[in-house]
């Protein structure tokens, strides 16, 4: 693969390209027609095709209300999650919102209710952001989330922030906010001292203004207010505020010359020893992702695979924050190295010029979709419901594009943690994202998707190859729904990269795989007891969803399965079949 470098220095942010080959994505549809029985095998590099065709069916989406019934009993071994179980119910296959929802948790939504609410308006991941609050607290907040997923058949997936090394303010004189004026004077130090001095602020690191000049901007909080460097002595910088703002609690800063961000290497590890005890505590704890904060290579990534690998029986996911210029600049080795991405617009908003997000963000999420690797976009998306019951308009259109960009998950933090209309927060989440994917599905955009080949090996170009074409076939027939049978959820993602009409079912017998799942966009995971006998899972899975009344008669389901060789069927085999419910 050839991916051209993605950013030379923050002032000149440019498009990524791959030199893929456009992978099928024909024209032709097959509306109007019912498919009685087809079935496609790819087995030793041949297709072997049969089957007829007449009067295919499109399911039409009965357009109903989201809401779930609160508390609706569910048996604990629940294999499909109450939420996906109702909204199917109700609006059916076509009616299933693709794009994942994450919430932070904070004081506004912690409580056993609180956390029901948010489980029933479509969130799929609890984030809790290691910055705030003691372990105690997260502690009983994850334990809420098991108990809830539990005793009320949810699938709520648990994700770990890191704290991550950053450079901020610890004091700045105030509790709240404080009115810089443009004009005065301020004493930047790394002195540690009891309480706070006026026009003082302090920093959490003594080596904050290494490399730093007279001359040079310190930029708060991406903008929030401007100095300039007039003297250094020793650590401390002494500045003059050239852009009237506000100093927030936590302010973090940046320093700039010549219309440059200053590039520093401060030495300070991505993982600190807290952050260290905040992961052995994530494995105790049972989480199912580590959200990386402040991800500079793709070393830290690994070392905390690594590290995970002999400290956790289950597998947890490593998501690698994208929020330094550095990180955009080793973008693809991250990306490769990580189990998915978080565009944290926050503190990447500190490094690059805000102008930049949008693109940034949208190169980031093609990197992330051809390397498949599920993408997050975090902060901001409805700041302004951290206040006020409805979201501004180009909050919408934020999202939207966001969703136009085929993102797998959007996120909530203060808007959840600690806004007052969370749940209503989440609503906006929920219908904007579904309203953008049918239009996404109307003006047949997925069409437009084309994907790098990721296989190197044979067995891996004919996994890849299938999964693209079960695609286009799915799209092209109007099929209601894709099964997918997964150990490790490689097909399922494999699938979702395609970005089908259809949701995709990925049945799977491993619980880390099911919760893992939850973040790739449009799948929806089941937990079966899968055996090797591909017919057997096949049947199962049916009997299962039309036990829920969640399949019935005329349905047709495009299924991909995959058989490894066993002593009795010596050959692979990677199918996919179409089925109609007779
Ligand atoms: N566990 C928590 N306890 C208290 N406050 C929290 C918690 N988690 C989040 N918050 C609050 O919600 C805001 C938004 O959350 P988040 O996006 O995680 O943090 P940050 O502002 O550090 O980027 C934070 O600024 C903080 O005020
Ligand atoms: C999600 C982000 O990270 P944090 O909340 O830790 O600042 C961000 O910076 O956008």
């Amino acid at each position: 693969m050839v991916l051209k470098s993605m950013v030379a220095s923050a002032s000149n942010l440019s498009l990524v390209n791959f030199a893929g080959n456009p992978l099928f994505f024909s024209k032709n549809r097959v509306f109007g027609c019912r498919v009685v029985s087809l079935e496609f095998c790819f087995n030793k590099g041949r297709w072997k095709g049969s089957g007829s065709l007449n009067n295919f069916k499109v399911r039409a989406a009965v357009e109903l209300g989201v809401e779930g019934s609160k508390s609706k009993a569910s048996d604990a071994t629940s294999v499909l999650d109450v939420v996906s179980e109702g909204e199917l119910t109700v609006k059916g296959f076509a009616g299933l919102r693709k794009t994942k929802l994450v919430c932070t948790v904070g004081p506004s939504c912690s409580s056993l209710e609180e956390l029901e609410n948010l489980a029933l308006g479509g969130m799929s991941i609890a984030r809790l952001n290691m910055c705030h609050g003691t372990r105690e607290w997260h502690r009983d907040v994850i334990r809420k989330i098991k108990k809830l997923n539990v005793e009320k058949g949810f699938c709520i997936s648990v994700m770990i922030d890191t704290e991550g090394s950053q450079i901020h303010v610890i004091d700045h004189g105030a509790s709240s906010s404080v009115k810089v004026e443009e004009g005065s004077i301020w004493h930047f130090t790394a002195e540690h001292f009891e309480g706070s001095r006026p026009f003082t602020v302090q920093t959490n690191y003594r080596g904050f203004s290494e490399d730093i000049e007279v001359g040079d901007e310190l930029v708060i909080d991406g903008g929030m207010a401007c100095f300039e460097v007039i003297e250094k002595i020793g650590n401390d910088l002494h500045c003059k505020c050239i852009d009237a703002g506000l100093l927030l609690p936590g302010a973090k800063f940046s320093f700039w010359r010549d219309g440059k961000l200053v590039g520093r290497n401060y030495k300070l590890p991505t993982l600190s020893t807290k952050d260290w005890a905040d992961i052995d505590f994530g494995i105790a704890e049972g989480v199912d992702f580590f959200a990386l904060s402040f991800v500079n290579d793709a070393d830290s990534v690994k070392d905390l695979k690594n590290y995970l690998s002999t400290k956790s029986t289950k597998s947890i996911k490593v998501l690698a924050k994208i929020e330094s210029l550095e990180s955009l600049h080793k973008l693809e080795e991250i990306v490769r190295a990580s189990d998915g991405i978080m565009v944290a617009r926050g503190d990447l908003g500190v490094e690059i010029p805000l102008e930049q997000i949008p693109t940034v963000q949208e190169d980031i999420i093609y990197v992330c979709r051809q390397l498949n690797k599920p993408v997050i976009v975090a902060s901001q998306l409805l700041e302004s419901m951290v206040e006020y019951p409805t979201p501004t308009r180009a909050e919408v259109a934020d999202v939207s594009e966001a969703v136009r960009q085929y993102a797998d998950a959007l996120m909530l933090s203060g808007e959840s943690a600690i806004g007052s209309y969370g749940r209503k927060a989440l609503a906006v989440l929920d219908m904007t994202s579904s309203r953008m994917e049918s239009w996404n599905r109307e003006e047949n955009r997925q069409s437009l998707l084309n994907q790098h080949q990721l296989g190197v090996s044979l067995p891996e170009c004919i996994t890849e190859q299938i999964c693209n074409c079960a695609v286009e076939m799915a799209n092209n027939l109007g099929v209601d729904a894709i099964f997918v049978y997964t150990k490790h959820g490689h097909m399922a993602s494999l699938l979702s990269r395609n970005r089908p009409n259809p949701p995709i079912f990925a049945f799977t017998n491993d619980e880390s795989t099911r919760m893992a799942l939850n973040l790739q966009w449009g799948v929806v995971p089941l937990l079966l007891d899968l055996s090797d006998d591909a017919e057997s899972n096949i049947s199962k899975s049916v009997q299962l969803m039309e036990s829920k009344g969640l399949i019935s008669q005329g349905d047709v389901v495009l299924v991909v399965s995959d058989i490894a060789p066993t002593r009795s069927t010596p050959v692979a085999l990677q199918s996919i079949q179409v089925k109609t419910i007779i």
